[in-house]
Order: C-alpha cells, then structure tokens, then sequence
C-alpha cells in the first residue's frame, strides 16, 4: 500500500537547501521519527522529470548501515511536488558540527575524526559498488550531506539528486556556494571519477579537524589556482601525524596517486581503528 501525505505528520522544519525543504516527519501508525524532503519538479522537463525518478529509484537501491536509508515517495501531482521518505539523523550534520566547533574554538577529537573517515569511506565503497554496471558516484560529498544517527555513526545523503537538480530550469543551478572541494580534474575540465570523490572526502575530512576547508581564496580563480598546485597546511598539531598523512594522500593533485577506497581500508593504523570502533 503506497503512503500517502496523510499517513504523516509533520513536526517541525529541519532546513531548506538549494533544492528544496527538509521536513522532521512522525509516521501516525507508529509514531517511528523520519523526514522528508519536499521537490518540486514542476518546472521541469519531460527528461528531467526521467531522469528524478531513475536517481530516486536509485536511492531505493542503495542498503546500507552508513547511507541514508530511503523509505518510500509520495507524489503530489496537484501541486507538483515529491516527496522523499528518508531516514532521520538525530545527531544532524557534519557542516553544523564544524560551525559550532569554529565558533567555540574547539576541535572534534581525534578518534571522532578516525571514526568518520572510516564510515564515510565504507560509505563511498557502496557507493561506487557497480549496480548494473553504473557506479553511483556521490560529486556532491561535503559536511552538509554527511549525517549522524543518535550514535554518531556516519550516514551518508544527498547523493545523485544533487546531480539530477542541476537541470536548467533549477534553481539549485544557481551557483550556491563556493566550490571549496573542487577537484583538480574539474578545474581542468575533465571527467568525474572514483577518486574525485576521494578527493572530496579528504577535503572534508581535512575541513572536520581543521575547521577550515584545506584550499581557501577570495574569488574563485585564485581557488581554482590554488587546487591546481595542490599546497595545504598540517592538519592542527593535536592530530596524530597518522591522520594528517593519510588525509594528505586523499587530497594529491595527481588522481592516480590518491589511494582507492580499498587501501585507504586496508591501511593498517584504519584497520587498528576499525576494530577500536567494532
Ligand atoms: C543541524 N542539523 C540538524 O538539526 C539536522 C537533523 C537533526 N537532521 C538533519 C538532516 C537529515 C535527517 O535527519 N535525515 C535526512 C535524510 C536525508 C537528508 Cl538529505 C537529510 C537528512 C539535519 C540537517
């Protein structure tokens, strides 16, 4: 039996993005806590509106302990809005936990930082996992999209719908925001990969300690020159030179030389955390 709006209720507004609205949802039959993010496709063309329900099938896929859960889709065609069903985060994101510690002046600890690189990589590995031979690369992967359950276990979102909304009409194609985590290969305007992704993970794993993204710059030619040499300051002296290397790998210039999820795994002091975390 497909939901339908009437099955929930909702309690409060958690954000609005580029493309749309973050609803805290309570399912009335039993009371379980969720959200759901509000779209509205109206403006959108035949194919686009296509290409929306392959990317959300997609998510329908996607199973996994560190990927936020997809639940169900409610269309309202009167109003030209769909609704996605997702998992709640209680623990909220990683962009709001970084804010607070810049404000604070304090810093996420050590074994916290180990803790998301591992998930969030584990995360990355699903989802470059080829499903009918198409890899679902994330391109989007920043703090605002990685979430934490009320045991602050990594759940990644946002993923492929980022991609689908930058339709002409949309106006997530406004520019929003600055591309901190730009890669090398997009600077120079060539293909997204698999190590892109690697890429933005280290820059935001760089961002979680630092509290500052690794490339930073007034306007974005000086950005876009500053990712191409590739230069970037320690990690803050509280963190284990460990982490700061392996951080230091994700974020080379040179895509053959950043390491695949599989031996950024098999590395041995992430293979020491791991169990540490298990
Ligand atoms: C400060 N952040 C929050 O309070 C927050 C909380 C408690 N939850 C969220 C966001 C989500 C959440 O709780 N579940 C989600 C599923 C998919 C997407 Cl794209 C976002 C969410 C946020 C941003």
């Amino acid at each position: 039996m497909p939901s339908t709006l009437e099955d929930f209720e909702v309690i409060g507004t958690i954000g609005t993005g580029s493309y749309g609205t973050c609803k805290k949802i309570r399912r009335k039959k039993d009371g379980k806590v969720m959200v759901w993010k509000e779209m509205e496709y109206g403006s959108m063309t035949e194919s686009e509106k296509q290409m929306l329900v392959s990317e959300v099938n997609l998510l329908r896929e996607l199973r996994h302990q560190h990927i936020v859960r997809y639940y169900d889709r409610i269309i309202d065609r009167t109003q030209a809005i769909i609704y996605i069903i997702m998992e709640y985060c209680q623990g909220g994101d990683l962009a709001s936990i970084i804010s607070r510690n810049r404000k604070d002046g304090t810093h996420v600890s050590e074994d916290f930082a180990w803790k998301i690189l591992i998930q969030a990589t584990l995360a990355l590995k699903e989802c470059h996992r080829r499903k009918n031979g198409k890899a679902v690369l994330h391109r989007d992967l920043k703090p605002a999209n990685v979430f934490l359950d009320a045991d602050a276990n990594v759940k990644l979102g946002d993923f492929g719908l980022a991609r689908v909304l930058q339709h002409e009409h949309s106006l997530a194609q406004t520019y929003v925001g600055t591309p901190y985590y730009m890669s090398p290969e997009l600077v120079n305007n060539q293909s997204y990969n698999e190590k892109s992704d690697i890429w933005s993970l280290g820059c935001m794993l760089y961002e979680l300690c630092a509290l500052t993204p690794p490339f930073t710059a007034t306007n974005e030619g000086d950005l876009k020159r500053k990712i191409r040499i590739g230069q970037f300051p320690r990690l803050p002296t509280q963190y284990s030179l460990e982490l700061d290397m392996i951080i230091r790998r994700m974020i080379q210039v040179e895509v053959s030389m950043r390491p695949s999820i599989d031996s950024i795994l098999a590395d041995s002091v992430v293979q020491r955390k791991q169990d540490s975390l298990n």
